[in-house]
């Protein structure tokens, strides 16, 4: 076993708990999230070296508040209580936890007054970040406050026999300045790992395991060109190497001219088994008409996976299908705890009774993790910074119906966003810069003459992992540059609009 030090995350609910296992594995130690409800049997299967009890959005004195078997206190493994995970700790050791009178969002300073393993060599006093409306009131038995803010007590706390700890802030967000130093002390001190993991071990170890799981069998990859599609690939061809087809399937929501280039860069470059589908009438005749962002999110997950049925019939028997699916795709499209923002096509869209075993190597890590196994596979630097497209393409740019008409208009408007963005030097720099066509209509004057035409919304924006973006503040001379561009060179557009919303509030496509 290459991942031999596991630090185990339980996960109470929240959007952005999957940071918590990511800012471990950037300290080089193996990480990953499993629901708290768990079997305690498994949890001890793992054998992890630590476990950290997320945050989340119950109260744990609610009658039906997510909680654990109170075994895993008598495990003899140190856990660290993040926000609920503290107060879950405080309420099932006899602590007491109650409604605060004044509750603490964003920024607090947190003054240590007992230095521990956990708080060891940080400074006293400390920027942290709060997201609670509960607080504790009394600790538990044996624990000692270790912190406390202006309007919390016990900002942390410890057993230290018992290698127990909480701490009311969040560690896992950049905005607490200490907390890559706290996560590091329970991960090295208290834990004791050593952070021999990499995201070389991660390939081995999931090479390793997708060569367990598919045994002699084959397999189908469903494979965009994308980043997160063309590292998958290629780690499954280094486990079971010619057993391995990758299917494109072009559903004519593609860009301009992105089939051809996609099979000029993989029939070059990539010595694998490789088919072209040209299902652009099955993908057409099944969206006409429909406009709900939801619906149309499903009808294309089902599509895809009957075009994959289809070609896996004219292959032989294929039992798995490979997808770049990554941690953000789960949790948008909603899991037990978090709520579905949309539905990716490619997790909440699958279709009930498909019969394809799923192999998705990357879905419990971001893409700018995903962008390291690439560099480390040996990607050309070209596919490892291409800008993320999603699976349904222009069909949920279109906002509203789809037509033929709509789809030509967006992938001319689309390509000069992308040939200006390229030339300004920004491709690189910018997470997705794209155009949005949204079914309406208003006025305009083009050579003294009325129009009543599309407009085009061009979004572009920076992030890191696609959870929270920004808009990217584009120069003026490269907006009036596209602007120009688009009105003058694309019949039916008469009007170009900048979207300057982030996200949250917004998300980063507009359905
Ligand atoms: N046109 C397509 N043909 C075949 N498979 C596809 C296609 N579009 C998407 N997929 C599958 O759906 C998965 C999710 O799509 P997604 O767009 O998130 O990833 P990607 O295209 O691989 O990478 P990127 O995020 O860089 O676009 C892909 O990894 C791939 O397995
Ligand atoms: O493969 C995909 N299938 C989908 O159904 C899908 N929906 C959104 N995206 C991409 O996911 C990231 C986050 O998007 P949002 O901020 O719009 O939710 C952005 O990078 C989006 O482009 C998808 N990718
Ligand atoms: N972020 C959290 O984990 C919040 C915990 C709890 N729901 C509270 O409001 O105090
Ligand atoms: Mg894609």
């Amino acid at each position: 076993m290459i991942q031999d030090e596991l630090i185990l995350v339980l996960d109470f609910g929240g959007q952005y708990n999957q940071l918590i296992a990511r800012r471990v594995r950037e300290l080089n130690v193996y990480s990953e999230m499993v629901p708290y409800n768990t079997p305690l049997e498994e949890i001890k299967a793992k054998k992890p070296k630590g476990i950290i009890f997320s945050g989340g959005p119950a109260s744990v004195y609610a009658a039906n508040a997510p909680k654990v078997d109170k075994e895993i206190f008598e495990l003899g493994i140190p856990i660290l209580g993040i926000c609920y995970g503290m107060q879950l700790i405080a309420h099932l050791l006899g602590g007491e936890v109650k409604r605060a009178e004044k509750r603490e969002y964003g920024k607090a300073m947190v003054e240590v007054r007992q230095e521990n393993l956990l708080f060891k060599g940080l400074a006293q006093t400390q920027q942290c970040w709060m997201s609670h409306g509960d607080f504790i009131s009394g600790v538990p038995e044996g624990f000692v406050a270790c912190a406390y803010t202006e309007d919390t007590p016990y900002a942390a706390f410890a057993h230290q026999e018992k290698k127990l700890y909480g701490v009311q802030f969040h560690p896992e967000v950049k905005h607490t300045h200490y907390g890559m130093e706290i996560l590091k002390n329970f991960v090295f001190n208290i834990c004791q790992c050593h952070g021999q993991w990499s995201m070389g071990s991660f390939i081995d170890e999931q090479v390793e395991r997708i060569r367990r799981q598919v045994g002699d069998k084959k397999v189908l990859c469903a494979l965009s060109g994308g980043v997160d599609s063309s590292v998958a690939a290629v780690l499954v061809h280094k486990a079971i190497g010619d057993r391995l087809t990758c299917v494109y399937v072009d559903h004519g929501f593609m860009r301009k001219g992105e089939s051809e280039q996609v099979k000029a860069t993989f029939s070059g470059k990539f010595h694998m088994n490789l088919v072209f589908v040209n299902a652009r009438d099955r993908f057409l005749s099944k969206i006409a008409g429909i406009s709900d962002p939801e619906t149309k999110r499903k009808i294309i997950g089902n599509e895809f996976i009957r075009t994959f049925e289809d070609e896996a019939k004219k292959l032989g028997k294929m039992d798995f299908l490979v997808q770049g699916t990554l941690y953000s795709d789960v949790i948008e499209s909603g899991t037990g705890t978090a709520a579905t923002i949309k539905s990716h096509h490619n997790v909440g869209g699958l279709p009930e009774d498909m019969e394809f075993q799923l192999i998705e190597p990357l879905r419990l890590l971001f893409k700018d993790e995903v962008r390291k196994v690439g560099r480390e596979l040996g990607l050309p630097e070209e596919i490892v910074t291409r800008q993320p497209f999603p699976g349904p393409g222009l069909a949920i740019r279109i906002i509203g119906e789809i037509t033929e008409e709509k789809l030509n208009i967006l992938r001319e408007a689309d390509a000069i966003v992308l040939d200006e963005i390229r030339k300004a030097g920004l491709y690189e720099f910018i997470w997705q810069s794209f155009a949005v066509l949204p079914s309406i209509k208003s006025v305009g004057v083009m050579g003294d003459e009325r129009t009543y035409a599309y407009p085009i919304v061009l979004r572009a924006v920076t992030s890191d992992d696609a959870m929270t973006a920004d808009w990217a503040r584009l120069p003026y001379e490269l907006l009036e540059k596209i602007s120009n561009r688009i009105v003058n060179e694309v019949p039916q557009v008469n009007r170009v609009v900048y979207d300057i919303t982030s996200k949250p509030p917004a998300t980063i496509e507009w359905e």
